[in-house]
């Protein structure tokens, strides 16, 4: 039999089959590397549970990864939803990691801007942003609470990934967007005796026929150990044109000689906050 994993709890996962029934699996063996949104086959063991025979070839996956783990986020996405608010502040870095992220998986990127009924808050919030709107990304402003539809269209016939620190609204768009979103939930949190009745774990929901979208655990922080400098920089997308151009193949962007990136930033083709957020995070890398 063949389905989708539409929530992933620990080492237990919600296989959604390819006739509609949602099945409790395990997978085979001790390594569990199945994420919310693989493509699976699996076989059905007794009238309550399965096993996860394979994980079929994905079209992306999704990761934050600190020094010690992989955390899947979600597999087989096309869009990741990154959700900030006018209030609370949210974390610059965090959403360029969401970003990078997103880059170095060929994902589409979409900031969310929430919060904009708080209409003397919008400007400043537009004043953060507006590193990543001259970039080219995407940026939807709503207010969930008013007009969560707004997001509706750009969902359409993909799947995506919402991601959002505490507290910029995720929950309240969710809820708006899938209105059987809690009662879906505490399915979920039965189906896998998970017991408690909390977002610790992914979920998918189908949004009509195309379009799913799928919920992941508050963020706070968003690692990029998988990814190397290389990785990295590739992933800024501003500096794609400057890659391989320094005079030295191992250049640093430090204070070499010659450095394409350092001149881009001098004469202001590189905004100088994303070049510090580079340094920042490739020395929090492994082996920086
Ligand atoms: N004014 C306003 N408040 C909002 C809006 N969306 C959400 N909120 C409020 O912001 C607070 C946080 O919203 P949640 O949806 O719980 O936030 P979350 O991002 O899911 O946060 P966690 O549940 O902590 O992960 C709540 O008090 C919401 O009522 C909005 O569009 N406008
Ligand atoms: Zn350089």
């Amino acid at each position: 039999m063949e389905g989708r994993v539409v929530a992933a709890h620990g080492r237990q996962y919600l296989v959604e089959t390819t006739d509609g029934k949602l099945l409790p699996c395990f997978p085979r063996g001790k390594k569990s590397d199945v994420a919310c949104g693989d493509r699976v086959d699996i076989q059905q063991t007794s009238d309550d549970q399965g096993v996860i025979e394979a994980i079929q070839p994905r079209t992306s996956l999704l990761y934050r990864s600190n020094e010690i783990k992989q955390k899947l986020i979600a597999a087989n996405v096309d869009q990741l939803v990154i959700v900030v608010a006018t209030e609370p502040a949210f974390s610059d870095e965090l959403v360029t990691r969401a970003l990078l992220a997103a880059e170095s998986e060929e994902i589409e990127p979409l900031i969310v801007l929430n919060k904009c009924d708080l209409s003397e808050r919008v400007p400043a919030a537009r004043e953060r942003l507006k590193v990543l709107a001259d970039l080219g990304y995407r940026i939807v402003e709503l207010s969930a609470l008013k007009h969560a539809e707004d997001l509706r269209p750009e969902l359409h016939g993909v799947t995506s990934v919402l991601v959002g620190q505490s507290g910029m609204g995720k929950s309240t768009l969710v809820n708006a967007l899938v209105p059987e979103a809690n009662a879906a939930t505490r399915e979920i949190s039965q189906a896998l005796d998970s017991g408690k009745h909390t977002t610790t774990h992914a979920t998918l929901y189908h949004l009509d026929a195309d379009s799913q979208l799928i919920d992941s655990p508050g963020l706070q922080e968003f690692g990029l150990g998988h990814l190397d400098r290389q990785e990295i920089e590739y992933a800024f997308r501003e500096f794609r044109p400057y890659l391989g151009q320094c005079r030295f193949r191992d250049c640093r962007h430090n204070r070499e000689p010659d450095c394409a990136l350092t001149a881009a930033v001098n004469a202001g083709k590189i905004d100088e906050r994303r070049f510090a957020a580079y340094h920042r995070i490739v020395g929090t890398q492994r082996g920086a």
